[in-house]
């Protein structure tokens, strides 16, 4: 893998260059004079840039992308972005680079991707030898926990709106699947985790600009397992809540889900609700 620096420019390669419209545009080097070189762009423009803001375009990667950017010549921006986009176009919305796993927010729903039939595949199949999933990343991580004896954590981060909440769901679904026991007598352990997302996003999610549910708080969550892999027990660890969205409001955002909810309910269900 080449470290990521701008492009030698030698007449005839392939480079990508900063474009205002569309971030990174692809084309063709024409000349080089010195420091400056000029470009023909796929989109028919010919551009003057310097040659610190060129970088090689790798002509070898497949239409439909890498499925692990490891595999990239050169690891630089434009060269990631793309390889998301044109996976992003055939509807594979994750990707790995190494064991971290990377998605792309797809904002429609994708029943097939999550399940339980996809649960089974991914169960005990090795890291990369299946399709780029957050399922791998769960697998890989309780396997790990039980052949070694450690424990471990997976990290989910990214911006507002990128999908942080809906992956550490799906993350904990599979780990309930793995680790879930028959329930002999009321909701099991995994259950109860499970069902305590939505009442956390009633009292902690709210809509705002870039996220109609967008968490308010950050979350820590722990799942216990036992000798045999089995789901023993469970915390889950809030912090930093956004108070001051419950008086203080911009518009077009909203306050937490839970007012709304209250407002919506029937009137015995809100009396019940103070009472408790
Ligand atoms: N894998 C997915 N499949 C379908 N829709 C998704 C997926 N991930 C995210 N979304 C959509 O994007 C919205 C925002 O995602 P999510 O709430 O997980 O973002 P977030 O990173 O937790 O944001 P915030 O930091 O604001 O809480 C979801 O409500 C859902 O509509």
């Amino acid at each position: 893998m080449a470290a990521v620096a701008a492009a030698t420019p030698i007449v005839g390669s392939h480079v990508w260059v900063e474009d205002s419209e569309v971030a990174w545009i692809d084309g063709e080097v024409l000349e080089v004079h010195g420091e400056e070189v000029k470009v023909l762009c796929t989109s028919g423009k010919t551009v003057v840039v310097k040659v610190s803001c060129i970088y090689h375009k790798d002509t070898e990667v497949p239409p439909s992308g890498v499925d692990d950017m490891t595999k990239l010549a050169y690891l630089h921006e434009p060269g990631v972005l793309e390889n998301l986009r044109s996976r992003y176009d055939i509807n594979e919305i994750y990707t790995y680079t190494g064991n971290i796993l990377i998605a792309v927010n797809p904002f429609v729903k994708l029943p097939h991707l999550y399940d339980t039939h996809m649960m089974a595949q991914y169960k005990g199949a090795a890291f990369g030898e299946l399709s780029p999933h957050p399922f791998a990343v769960a697998d890989a991580a309780y396997r790990f926990m039980i052949n070694e004896r450690i424990s471990q954590s997976i990290l989910v981060s990214g911006e507002s709106g990128a999908g942080k909440t809906e992956t550490t769901k799906l993350l904990m679904r599979y780990l309930a699947y793995m680790g879930g026991r028959a329930a002999a007598e009321g909701r099991t352990v995994e259950q109860k985790v499970l069902e305590s997302n939505p009442v956390l996003e009633a009292f902690g999610n709210a809509k705002t600009v870039r996220n109609n549910n967008s968490s308010r708080f950050g979350k820590f969550v722990e799942i216990q397992f036992d000798q045999r892999g089995r789901i023993s027990g469970a915390a889950i660890r809030t912090y930093l809540l956004e108070r001051s969205r419950v008086c203080q409001l911009s518009d077009p955002e909203r306050n937490y889900h839970c007012f709304y909810m209250l407002c919506a309910a029937p009137q015995e269900v809100v009396g019940f609700f103070f009472l408790r």
